[in-house]
This record gives structure tokens, C-alpha cells and sequence, in this order.
């Protein structure tokens, strides 16, 4: 079995005992990397004083090698804060209107994905498996082919993938969809990303479709097809059924005083919607006078990216929102909105899931959304809660049994909350057994599992085959 080799923008080191992190990813890919050996390659999320990024910081926990690099201040204002999330972010979740096309922003991703390339490609054996992770890191394949690597390289992205009308606002868009030319296996998560991606190909005569996934563009043969991630739902849901032992659980369990709970979490992004949820819950309360004093709202959502400006407008934006809300609508004796502005552990998070009558996930664009699939994954069978779903996330193409939601639909979602709290037994049961299946054998090893499989056999490279023009495949000042 060939060695894997991962990167990623971020590397979830294991603790002291060698313990993989929470998290389905960290654990899924960690257990395969075990399994072949391998590399998992990435920013160690420091940054050096100068002006210099480190040299590669390299070690060894049993099969796996972590290669960890620093990068400078510039590298990380440019290619991470700038282009990657105030670009590439708010481009693939269709908020053109808070993208900045800033050329040094482009230059320092460009930039970074060379030197990752350059740290990257001694520590490279023939026959080793490489498998790139989402939008930070889009340009790596090229760069690598550029040094002569001829490694099978696949590429999955976390994110959404726009339509071309979306797309071809960026001005390095060509660059771009090269670089994802160069992989021999491009990964999304849902069907509908596939599909935007085959259009952006098709609609400038980029590329064209060869059938059965394959595609042809800058003279390379390649694969995109769709891999929807998933959680360790077996082990997500005991860890649900043995909450009880946290403290904290027990604690909230207390304070709702019988009240139902409905929950929210999410990283601060202005991608998950919560400002429309506050507003929905409020207009819910307002709505449904019975409600008033019976029903708690608890908004997980730990700070993300504070250096882009964007992410600090939305924190005072929804501070404020629920600060409003509450001041509007609490009692003496209760408060409608519990707002936590910090992070909370999975195995606490996955009791507070299961205490919860409804899991209201209403992101406005999302690639997937784990915290939808860890909610069902969550519930005691006999007594499930409901999950109101965003149609726009990526897991609404899978979780049939949710209540499915327009979020920007204000009164559909305050009526989504009304009909869930008042759901029959047999109807939430029903439900949660059309999704608790699928979730069980479609669970985050299967994931990972299905995505190295077509990696190794498919989208061959064959040698260089590139017309020699498309060679030197990274020239981002060309587009720019
Ligand atoms: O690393 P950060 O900048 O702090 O951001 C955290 C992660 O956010 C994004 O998550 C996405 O991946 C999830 C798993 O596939 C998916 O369920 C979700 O819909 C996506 O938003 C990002 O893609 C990751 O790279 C970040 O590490
Ligand atoms: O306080 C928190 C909030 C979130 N999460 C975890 O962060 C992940 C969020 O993943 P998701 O796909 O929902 O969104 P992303 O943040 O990746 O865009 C889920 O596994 C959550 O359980 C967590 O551990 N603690």
C-alpha cells in the first residue's frame, strides 16, 4: 500500500499520548495515515517575528510524520486572513459583495503555495499518494508537477464550488481552475458543486466532459466527482449517550428548568447565518405568545478568523442582534437567547445535542455542515429531536428526515421552529430513523476510505502530457 501524504492549510497535532484531536477529519485521516504511514504537511498556525517563513518543522508520532511550517506575518495576512478567506472564501459561499480582489493578496497566496510545494517535495517518494485539502491550497498540485513530481495528487474541497458567473468575477480565475486541472482527482461535496464546477470548465471552453467523471482541460485528464464528508457516528453518538458523566451537561440540564432547548453552533462566520436565526427565533417567540418563558435558545459559537475585518463586523453584529432580543423579550426569570461566545468541547457538545428538542442549522451557504450530521447523530432513538436544515447546506442533500429550510425565509423558519417543538413521537422518530442509517454507514472512514480508492485508480497522469505552454502552469501575474 502506498504511503499517504496529507496537506493541509491547518494540522491537527495529537496531544501528548499520541491521541488523534477532536474532530471527524483529524480522526478519519489520522486513522489512514496510521494505517500506510505517511506525512501530514501544513502551517503550525504560528507565525515567525521576521520577515522570513521557517524552515520545515518536522515530528515523528508513531507512523506519521507531522511537517509543520511558520509562516511570516506577511504570508499570513496575505495568503490566509487575505486571499484564501476575504477571496476564496466568500467567493465559493456567493458573497461577491464582501470579496477584495487585492493584487498582493494574490501574489502572497501564489506565493505561500510555492513554498509549501518547495518544503514539501524532498520529503516526496516515488510512489507516495498525495491528497491536498480545500481552498487554501488549490495551486499545490501545479507547483509540485512543476518540480517533476509525477505522484498520483488529489485535491478535496471543503468548501462550496460557485457557479461561472460567480467565478469569473475573479480575475485569477484561469489560474485557478488550472490549478484544479492538475490534480487526477478533484473531490466536492455534494453533486450541485460538481456540477458548477463542469460548467465553470464548459462555459469559457476550458475544458470539456469525457464522461463517467472524467474531464479534459490544459491537455491533462482528470477526475472530479463528489465525496460528501461525514462524521465517526458511532462514536459521536455513545459519546451523546455517556454525556451525562460531564458536569456541564448536567448543570444545563438543570438550569432549562424544564424548558425546551433549541441549539445553534457555529464558528463566527457570516456564512452560517446566525443573524437570520436570532431574527427567526425572536419573530418565533413573537409569533407564538404560548412560547414566552418555555423555550431557551443556546447559540454556540466560538471567534473565527478576527483578523479579517468582515469577521469582526459580524461579532458585534450578532452580539448586538442578541443583545436586543433578549432586552426585548426576557423576563425576570428568563433569558430567550443564551449567547456563548466560546469553544465548547465535542463530547459536552454532543450531550448539550442530545438534550436539545431542536438542531437549528441554518447556514446561508455551506459545503457540508458536521454539526447537522453530529445533531442526528446525537439523539436518543427512542425520544429524537428534530433538525430544521438549511436547503443551501451541503448535508440537506442527505439528511431527508430534517425539516428543510429557506434561512432567508424569516417566517418559514420561525414556522419550522413551531412545527418541531409540537412533533409527535412517532413523526421525530420516524425521521431520525430515515437519517441515522445513512449517517452510520456513511460515516467519516467511509469517507476517506472511498476518496483514496478513486485516487488510486483513477486520472492516471501520464507522465507530462501537458502541451509545453501549460507547463510552467503557475504564472499568476499573467491573469492577474
Ligand atoms: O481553519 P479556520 O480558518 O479556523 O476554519 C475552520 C475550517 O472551516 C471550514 O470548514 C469546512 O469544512 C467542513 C468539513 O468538511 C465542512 O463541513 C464545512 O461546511 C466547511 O465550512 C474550512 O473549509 C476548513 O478548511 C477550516 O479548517
Ligand atoms: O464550540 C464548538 C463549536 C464547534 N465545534 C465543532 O466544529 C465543527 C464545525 O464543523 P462544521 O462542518 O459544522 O463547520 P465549519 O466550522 O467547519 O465551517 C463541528 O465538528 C463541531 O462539533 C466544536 O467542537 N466546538
Amino acid at each position: 500500500m502506498s504511503r499517504l501524504v496529507v496537506i493541509s492549510n491547518r494540522v491537527p497535532l495529537p496531544d501528548k499520548s499520541g491521541a488523534a484531536p477532536a474532530g471527524g477529519l483529524a480522526v478519519a485521516l489520522q486513522a489512514a495515515l496510521e494505517e500506510r504511514g505517511g506525512i501530514w504537511m501544513g502551517w503550525s498556525g504560528k507565525s515567525t517575528s521576521g520577515r522570513e517563513t521557517s524552515g520545515i518543522d518536522i515530528r515523528e508520532q508513531g507512523k506519521i510524520t507531522y511537517a509543520l511550517v511558520d509562516l511570516s506575518r506577511k504570508d499570513v495576512e496575505e495568503y490566509y486572513a487575505g486571499f484564501a478567506n476575504r477571496v476564496l472564501w466568500p467567493l465559493c459561499h456567493y458573497r461577491l459583495d464582501l470579496t477584495d480582489y487585492a493584487r498582493k493578496d494574490m501574489a502572497g497566496y501564489f506565493r505561500v503555495n510555492r513554498l509549501f510545494a518547495q518544503q514539501l517535495a524532498p520529503l516526496i517518494k516515488p510512489d507516495d499518494v498525495i491528497w491536498v485539502h480545500d481552498y487554501h491550497l488549490i495551486p499545490l498540485a501545479a507547483e509540485l508537477r512543476q518540480m517533476g513530481l509525477k505522484n498520483r495528487i488529489g485535491f478535496f474541497l471543503h468548501i462550496p464550488w460557485p457557479p461561472a458567473d460567480v467565478l469569473f468575477t475573479l480575475p485569477v480565475h484561469e489560474t485557478i481552475m488550472r490549478g484544479l486541472a492538475s490534480y487526477d482527482l478533484v473531490g466536492f461535496q455534494t453533486r450541485h458543486d460538481a456540477e458548477n464546477f463542469a460548467g465553470c470548465l464548459k462555459r469559457e471552453g476550458i475544458g470539456k466532459e469525457l464522461g463517467q467523471g472524467l474531464f479534459e482541460a490544459y491537455g491533462h485528464v482528470f477526475r472530479a466527482d463528489v465525496f460528501p464528508i461525514s462524521i465517526e457516528t458511532a462514536a459521536f453518538a455513545e459519546a451523546a449517550r455517556t454525556s451525562r458523566r460531564h458536569a456541564l451537561v448536567g448543570r444545563m440540564r438543570q438550569s432549562l428548568a424544564g424548558r425546551d432547548l433549541i441549539i445553534g453552533v457555529d464558528r463566527l462566520d457570516y456564512s452560517k447565518g446566525i443573524t437570520n436565526r436570532i431574527e427567526a427565533f425572536e419573530r418565533f417567540i413573537v409569533n407564538n405568545p404560548d412560547s414566552r418563558g418555555r423555550v431557551t435558545f443556546l447559540q454556540v459559537t466560538p471567534k473565527s478568523r478576527s483578523e479579517v475585518p468582515e469577521y469582526g463586523d459580524m461579532q458585534r453584529m450578532v452580539a448586538e442582534l442578541a443583545g436586543r432580543v433578549n432586552g426585548a423579550l426576557s423576563t425576570v426569570d428568563w433569558t430567550p437567547i443564551r449567547y456563548v461566545n466560546r469553544s465548547i468541547g465535542r463530547s459536552v457538545l454532543a450531550g448539550l445535542y442530545r438534550m436539545a428538542q431542536v438542531g437549528l442549522v441554518t447556514p446561508l451557504r455551506d459545503g457540508m455542515n458536521l454539526v447537522a450530521k453530529e445533531y442526528v447523530a446525537a439523539q436518543d432513538p427512542e425520544n429524537p429531536g428534530v433538525l430544521i436544515l438549511s436547503r443551501f447546506a451541503g448535508a440537506a442533500r442527505e439528511l431527508d428526515g430534517a425539516l428543510l429550510v429557506n434561512p432567508y425565509d424569516t417566517d418559514a423558519v420561525s414556522d419550522a421552529i413551531a412545527r418541531a417543538l409540537s412533533m409527535p413521537i412517532e413523526a421525530r422518530r420516524e425521521r431520525w430513523n430515515q437519517m441515522m442509517p445513512h449517517l452510520l454507514e456513511n460515516d467519516v472512514s467511509h469517507w476517506c476510505e472511498s476518496f483514496l480508492k478513486a485516487l488510486a485508480g483513477h486520472g492516471e497522469t501520464k507522465g507530462d502530457e501537458r502541451p509545453a505552454e501549460t507547463k510552467g502552469i503557475l504564472q499568476p501575474n499573467d491573469s492577474i
